[in-house]
């Protein structure tokens, strides 16, 4: 069954085009890491499967049907985004903010019900986010802000995650948290996929990793056939040795230190 298919998907700002030809299909659920360096496209490629940003040309296609047919309201029940930047919503409670999740499923002017406070409650335990129901969402850190969008975005019961850094904020001990909760997600049926910076817990993590570069697919598969030094060295421009952890038996990236030119400090 095919859950999600990018087709010749082509995006650009303005003149500059940012994503050239991207197609890759998704047979399963599972975890997806987009990873690649800075200016890549990784993010435009997540906005453009969310619907927030629309293709030039190409399709995508959920479920063989093509996101362009999905009202905004249904596309919101099936795919559900956890952007890089959040917006500081100073008026509301984080209760509230992931009460916001459950708009595609209420009529115009219905009140949300008990089922939707209990998916409400449910999506910030496994968070560790209901501590905060009654805090406004400004008074909380970085990290503590991104879980609560996290929990937004699983009150919305999607059946695609999309989350853009999700972890660049959080201790290692969230970092882990939220990580083991997308494997959770991904085994009860929900296909997974994020940008991630930290190509070790990419390595670790995620079933499959696709490596962006230049707007392109440089390659796309599990972590043992794609993360090769060729590969890193080449979207990253970085020189590494590839060893194999004995404890998780995934691929470790180590990078080799050059020693740096010496220059005098003033
Ligand atoms: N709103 C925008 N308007 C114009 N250009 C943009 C806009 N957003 C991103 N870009 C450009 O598009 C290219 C791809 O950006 P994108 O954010 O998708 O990359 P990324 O791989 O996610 O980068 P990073 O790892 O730094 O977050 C970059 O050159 C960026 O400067």
């Amino acid at each position: 069954m095919t859950i999600l298919q990018v087709e010749k998907l082509h995006f650009s700002y303005g003149k500059t085009e940012v994503l050239k030809d991207i197609s890759f299909t998704i047979n399963k659920n599972m975890i997806v890491g987009i990873v690649g360096g800075n200016g890549s496209g990784k993010s435009t490629l997540l906005k453009n499967i969310s619907g927030y940003l629309k293709p030039e040309s190409g399709k995508i296609l959920i479920g063989n049907k093509d996101i362009r047919h999905f009202p905004t309201k249904e596309r919101a029940k099936f795919i559900a985004y956890v952007p890089q930047e959040m917006p500081y919503d100073f008026e509301f409670s984080c209760y509230d903010i992931v009460m916001m999740g459950r708009i595609p499923y209420l009529k115009r002017f219905q009140q949300e019900g008990k089922e939707d406070e209990t998916i409400v409650k449910k999506s910030m335990k496994i968070t560790n986010t209901w501590i905060f129901k009654d805090k406004n969402i400004n008074e909380l850190s970085g990290g503590e802000r991104q879980r609560v969008y996290i929990a937004r975005a699983l009150a919305q019961k999607p059946s695609i995650l999309l989350m853009d850094e999700p972890i660049s904020h959080l201790d290692m001990k969230y970092q882990i948290e939220i990580l083991s909760l997308a494997r959770e997600l991904s085994s009860k049926g929900i296909l997974v996929i994020t940008v991630l910076h930290d190509i070790n817990l990419a390595s670790l993590f995620c079933d499959e990793l696709l490596i962006m570069k230049n707007g392109k697919i440089m390659d796309y598969g599990p972590p043992k056939k794609v993360l090769k030094p060729y590969n890193i060295k080449s979207a990253f421009s970085v020189d590494v040795e590839l060893i194999d952890n004995p404890i998780t038996n995934s691929p470790y990236v180590v990078p080799i230190l050059r020693k740096r030119k010496q220059f005098k400090v003033i």
